[in-house]
């Protein structure tokens, strides 16, 4: 008898991502994956656990998805918010991505790659629901993993010209824009988020600070916020004036609902209602709800991740290695 031939998972790190990241085609991806009602995803498990060295918890994800017969995939991923001070990511964790047919294992992918491509992507993909056509002008706050593919992602998707970074420290912000060479845009660093904030077209926001460095009193007409951070219930990146200002849209509400305290918080002391939000990526992909409506309007988009967008960009960076093979 003939054995079955050995299928060996391959193994799928920074190298590829980094050279083989097409965010136009990412994104686009993504929009499919959004309408496609075949792919189930589970809650994610969420855990947060004391970190006895540290003076705050971490977190633990667990995040399942599956295609029926055609692919599945779970991400486990640690958040470790003191990273920083070790020159680590605060993100870190591996991607273990399946044939859904015969249950093989067909790549593991490094999950920290894969997490700033998929939201940044993801990010992306709402603003072009979300933000102005025309948008010419973005300020990144924050300067970790996620800044320099947020950048990107959203510079692909709109005629940006002049991107401003704002970080802790400037030092930070500059190594941001000095990564970022040979673009058709500007890049500045800058010291006050207050200085430039009212100026700009889409604001993006990925920190891990637990109160708003977003105030909506700085919010102007037409605007679109981008809110990437705040992952537990007791962090937030804006604040509740910003949330009065704006039409607000999540991710999903699986786990937009839950899991930030950039919705929990406004739902809880009564400024925002389960009602008032417009729509979630599912609604806005599969066409049945509308985006931004006038060019007046501000949008407020938050997202803390879906399992969904793992799945999708993990059958993109597969395809991207079989290719290139
Ligand atoms: N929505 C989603 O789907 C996802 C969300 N995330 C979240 O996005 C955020 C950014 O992720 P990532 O870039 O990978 O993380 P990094 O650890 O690489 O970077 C964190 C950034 O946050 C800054 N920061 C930390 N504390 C504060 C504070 N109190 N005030 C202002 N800035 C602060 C850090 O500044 P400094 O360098 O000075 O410490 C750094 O610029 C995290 O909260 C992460 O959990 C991540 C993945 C997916
Ligand atoms: O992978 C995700 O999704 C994450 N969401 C929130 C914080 C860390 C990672």
């Amino acid at each position: 008898a003939v054995s079955p031939p050995l299928l060996i998972p391959v193994d799928i790190h920074f190298p590829l991502y980094k050279s083989n990241c097409n965010f136009k085609q990412l994104i686009e991806s993504l929009k499919e994956g959004f309408a496609t009602p075949s792919i189930q995803v589970p809650m994610r498990h969420h855990h947060d656990y004391p970190n006895p060295p540290e003076d705050k918890d971490s977190t633990l994800l667990l995040m399942p998805a599956f295609n029926p017969g055609v692919d599945a995939g779970v991400k486990i991923v640690t958040v470790s918010p003191n990273n920083g001070k070790y020159n680590l990511p605060a993100i870190q964790g591996t991607y273990i991505y399946l044939d859904a047919h015969k249950g093989n294992i067909k790549a593991i992918l490094d999950a920290k790659s894969l997490t700033t491509k998929r939201t940044a992507s993801t990010s992306a993909l709402a603003s072009s629901f979300l933000s102005r056509e025309d948008s010419s002008s973005l300020l990144m706050i924050g300067t970790g993993a996620l800044a320099k593919n947020l950048i990107h992602a959203h510079t692909s998707i709109r005629p940006i010209t002049k991107v401003y970074v704002w970080g802790r420290t400037i030092e930070k912000a500059q190594a941001v824009c000095d990564s970022l060479t040979n673009e058709s845009y500007s890049c500045t660093a800058i010291t006050s988020i207050e200085d430039k904030i009212s100026k700009v077209d889409i604001i993006s926001c990925a920190t891990l600070s637990p109160t708003p460095l977003v105030f909506g009193k700085w919010l102007k007409e037409g605007q679109h916020l981008d809110l990437v951070g705040a992952y537990k219930k007791d962090m937030r990146e804006a604040d509740d004036d910003a949330i009065i200002k704006s039409s607000v849209f999540l991710d999903t509400y699986q786990g937009g609902l839950k899991e930030s305290g950039d919705i929990v918080i406004p739902l809880n002391n009564g400024t925002l209602k389960v009602e008032d939000i417009k729509a979630d990526l599912f609604e806005l992909c599969n066409g049945a709800k509308k985006g931004r409506t006038s060019e007046k309007e501000i949008t407020y988009f938050k997202s803390v991740g879906h399992a969904l967008e793992d799945l999708v960009a993990a059958s993109y960076f597969y395809n991207e290695f079989i290719s290139n093979k």
